[in-house]
């Protein structure tokens, strides 16, 4: 049997419940809270016949580890989202939406790009096996249950990737501060994967190289660069804005 996640916070289990309730191993909740919102997901599960067991709130703690939870935490097993660019391509009926994360290290960060990324429509979120936080329960909890749906692809070999993507016609986007061109000079309606760098470093020097274009958000004030969650929500709207133009002429 495949290996057990833990799930932490209302929205990623109730969106678990929503969307995949057969997933779900055992959802353990804090016996001492009895609001309604603890009392309507309760109710929820029980119907979807999700096992519930009532703990003390250092059992939840324990299972939650550095995850905030607010009372709830479920064991999970992982859902069959796209496993490579072969399902994520599959019966794709609109030009491709794809989002790559070079080397985020913080799983606040991934999970609001996850966050993002689903809001925005994105097919599948890319990134490299090594040096890159997964998706674990910090960061799906701040997903808020984005992790259910979108699919995030860990790759061996990124390079291999983006070569790949180039070959089925998607556009590498790069972003970088220092960039001359700004996201609304690009013609964001064909297959797109937008780039984002990682924290510290920004992106690679091979995947800056395997980039078709490097693009830079204006900032009018004294930092040097936006969080890489933000530049991600700014690119993926302007992108979700010009394919609306488009559909709507
Ligand atoms: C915190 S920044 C990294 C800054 C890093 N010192 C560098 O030299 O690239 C993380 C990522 O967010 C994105 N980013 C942040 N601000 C940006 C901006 N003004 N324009 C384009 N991308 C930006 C880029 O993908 C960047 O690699």
């Amino acid at each position: 049997m495949s290996q057990n996640q833990v799930l932490a916070g209302f929205h990623a289990v109730t969106a678990r419940v929503r969307h995949a309730p057969q997933s779900i191993r055992q959802v353990y909740v804090d016996g001492q809270r009895r609001d309604k919102r603890m009392q309507s997901l309760i109710d929820r599960m029980v119907k979807a016949g999700v096992k519930v067991h009532p703990v003390d709130g250092a059992r939840i703690d324990e299972l939650a580890g550095q995850a905030r939870h607010q009372g709830v935490v479920a064991l999970v097993e992982p859902i069959d989202l796209a496993q490579d660019l072969d399902d994520v391509f599959e019966g794709m009926a609109e030009p491709p939406f794809l989002l790559v994360l070079d080397g985020i290290t913080d799983p606040h960060n991934l999970g609001a790009c996850m966050r993002t990324a689903n809001a925005a429509g994105v097919h599948a979120v890319i990134a490299p096996k090594d040096r890159a936080v997964g998706l674990g329960t910090v960061a799906q909890r701040i997903a808020c249950g984005a992790a259910e749906t979108t699919p995030y692809l860990m790759v061996t070999n990124l390079a291999r990737c983006l070569r790949d993507l180039k070959a089925r016609g998607v556009w590498i986007v790069g972003t970088d501060e220092r960039a001359e061109q700004t996201p609304d000079q690009v013609d964001l309606s064909m297959p797109v994967a937008w780039v984002m760098g990682a924290e510290g470093e920004g992106m690679r020097h091979l995947t800056r190289e395997l980039c078709d274009m490097l693009v830079r958000i204006p900032m009018a004030g004294s930092v040097e660069s936006l969080n890489v969650s933000v530049a991600t929500g700014v690119c993926l709207f302007e992108t979700v804005r010009q394919r609306r133009v488009v559909t709507s002429r």
